[in-house]
């Protein structure tokens, strides 16, 4: 198995670069265009009130004006480069928005893309510890909040731009009043860090409670009917799970957005507070004449927006951040699984098991943990072998083994005289078509696009007996609502159409009728022997057994017993052995050998 060694994919400011260079460093160009404008408009609004101010303008524009109908408009080349910037920063701020939005959605789409690729590489042990719920939060919550923390980021370049402008007039009006507000900015940054980081470990606090309530309400649909009849459970349920992890999460939420306003307001105040001490007391130190303090307070009054912009943003960057470091935990605990490319897809006339070892971790410490094996098997192409044992006993665990799904702990599959590993692993899978009980039913029968492949699967819904239950157009099935036992024919029909060496059933028949069951016992099975495929059927039918050429027994994680076809034979003609499940079956043999033997 590979190890996780990509970089975080989630880094905030790579995010959007690196979804599309040229259109962000556009967007950041126009935007900091934009906020440089923006920076021009108070001079020269100071400039067309206060004459004296002028450096920009040629006196002789200064007293001139155009006439537009009855209007008269003055200082008409400064009005018309007034107007040119508003104009240029609606432009600019329009493209270089647009321009990050899309950049946003496309990120989006990548990082979703690129977790879906993620799970697709998953191994599946590792897709069953890591869990639904935590997958889907990360999908539906995580990846949005990231794109939109990145997102905020050219209009921080933006506002910082203003900002920056903004300063440089300020320097340029009033050196002590600029340095002043200099320290101010720093001491704000600094202190305003402290609300900031109380806010972030609350909001880290809440975001974790999300996973246990996204379980939660897994568990509120999909035991809508446990739940139904039980009135003390449901509401036990609620108040002591779902209600309890949307407590904690509302507790947590709460007290993080009560820093991070504490954080935002303060952030504005040290503004005003800046405003009051220029006004109020630096105005007598200094001589600043009243042209010159209209100018410096118009520009701290002007300063404050881009100021309470920065803050503002910076508090979707603070959710961004918990999003990425939960989608960051998430993708390192997702390994990528080594097996190969299918470029070969692998035929198989025998499997051969040697050795085989594999270890459930456990769930929590108090629990052991499975383990299954060691297991030395041999199955082979026309033969049917029939997996039985008591519950919890292995079966599935060893079928999954056999069908690639689970990679070993130790031992040896092998494929014919080629051992499965990592490089041929995904070939030799091509080989095999599982069901197992928790298959799933996809309402396309998606990769399979032979020309007549609705005629084929018209042909096998008429024998599974689904006429008139469901039809196929261009392989897509016309509806998947159909009971449980249907369903599970649907799915037959789909491994039939894929037309593998290897088959696996896990309980297929069990929620069969009993018509049907005789029809997958005594002619679906022997045609697929028929068709030289190896079959593996997991079963508690043992009223069938005698139909296997091979039966495996497993208990304990181990196989207690393996009978070949001769000695099924006999059992079968011994219908108390068929309702013990074969137990004995050897002693039963000898003692009808004996019986021969003495005649
Ligand atoms: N995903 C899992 N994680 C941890 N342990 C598991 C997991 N799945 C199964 N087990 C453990 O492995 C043991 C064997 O399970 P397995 O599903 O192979 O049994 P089985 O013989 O198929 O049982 P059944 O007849 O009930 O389907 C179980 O007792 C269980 O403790």
């Amino acid at each position: 198995m590979k190890e996780n060694n990509e970089n975080s994919p989630t880094g905030l400011f790579k995010l959007l670069p690196a979804t599309a260079p040229n259109k962000v460093f556009l967007a950041i160009l126009l935007g900091s265009l934009a906020g440089i404008a923006y920076a021009i408009v108070v001079p020269l609004v100071l400039l067309s009130l206060q004459p004296s101010l002028s450096r920009l303008m040629q006196p002789e524009f200064e007293s001139s004006y155009w006439l537009l109908g009855t209007f008269e408009i003055s200082s008409p080349t400064q009005a018309f480069f007034y107007f040119s910037i508003v104009l240029l920063i609606l432009l600019c701020r329009v493209i270089s928005e647009t321009m990050v939005a899309q950049t946003s959605i496309d990120a989006t789409v990548g990082l979703r893309k690129k977790l879906y690729k993620r799970i697709s590489q998953l191994p599946i042990q590792s897709l069953e510890q890591i869990g639904q719920s935590r997958i889907l939060t990360a999908l539906n919550n995580d990846i949005g909040r990231v794109t939109e923390g990145a997102a905020v980021l050219p209009n921080i370049l933006v506002a910082a731009s203003t900002l920056v402008g903004m300063l440089a007039f300020l320097m340029y009006l009033k050196l002590e009043v600029f340095l002043f507000i200099i320290g101010i900015i720093v001491f704000g940054v600094v202190t305003y860090r402290i609300p900031l980081f109380f806010g972030q470990k609350h909001l880290v606090k809440a975001r974790n409670s999300f996973d246990g309530i996204q379980e939660g309400i897994r568990g509120l649909i999909y035991g809508a009917k446990e739940l139904k009849l039980n009135q003390q459970k449901k509401h036990a349920y609620l108040t002591e799970n779902l209600h309890a992890y949307e407590e904690n999460f509302a507790a947590a939420q709460k007290r993080g957005r009560f820093f991070l306003s504490v954080g935002l307001n303060y952030g504005t105040l040290i503004s005003f507070f800046a405003i009051g001490i220029v006004t109020y007391i630096m105005a007598n130190y200094y001589t600043l004449s009243q042209a010159n303090l209209m100018g410096v307070v118009m520009v701290l009054l002007y300063i404050t927006g881009p100021m309470s912009a920065l803050i503002n943003l910076m508090n979707g960057v603070i959710m961004a951040r918990v999003a990425a470091k939960k989608l960051d935990h998430l993708l390192n605990e997702m390994p990528i699984e080594a097996s190969g490319d299918i470029a070969d897809p692998v035929d198989c006339q025998q499997l051969r098991v040697e050795g085989l070892e594999y270890i459930y971790p456990a769930l929590n410490s108090a629990d052991s943990a499975f383990h299954l094996g060691p297991v030395d098997l041999t199955l082979k192409r026309g033969e049917v072998t029939f997996l039985v044992g008591g519950n919890g006993s292995g079966k599935t665990t060893l079928s999954k083994l056999l069908s690639l799904h689970y990679i070993p702990g130790k031992g040896q599959i092998s494929f014919d005289d080629q051992a499965i590993n990592d490089n041929n692993r995904e070939a030799c899978r091509q080989s095999v078509s599982a069901i197992y009980s928790d298959f799933y039913l996809f309402t396309k029968l998606h990769g399979l696009s032979s020309e007549n492949i609705d005629q084929r699967a018209m042909q096998y819904i008429k024998d599974l007996g689904l006429e008139g239950k469901v039809t196929i157009k261009n392989g897509q099935f016309s509806s998947t609502d159909l009971s449980d036992g249907q369903k599970k024919r649907l799915a037959l029909l789909v491994t039939y159409l894929e037309d593998r060496s290897i088959y696996v059933f896990d309980e297929w028949a069990a929620d069969q009728d009993p018509g049907f069951k005789e029809i997958f016992y005594h002619r679906i099975l022997p045609e697929l022997k028929l068709l030289n495929k190896m079959v593996i059927v997991i079963t508690h039918d043992d009223r069938y057994f005698y139909l296997a050429d091979k039966l495996v027994k497993m208990e304990n994680g181990k196989v207690a017993e393996e009978i070949n076809k001769d000695n099924l034979a006999i059992a079968a003609l011994k219908p108390e052995l068929q309702m013990k499940g074969f137990e004995n079956v050897s002693d039963e043999k000898e003692r009808l050998e004996a019986d021969n033997a003495g005649r």
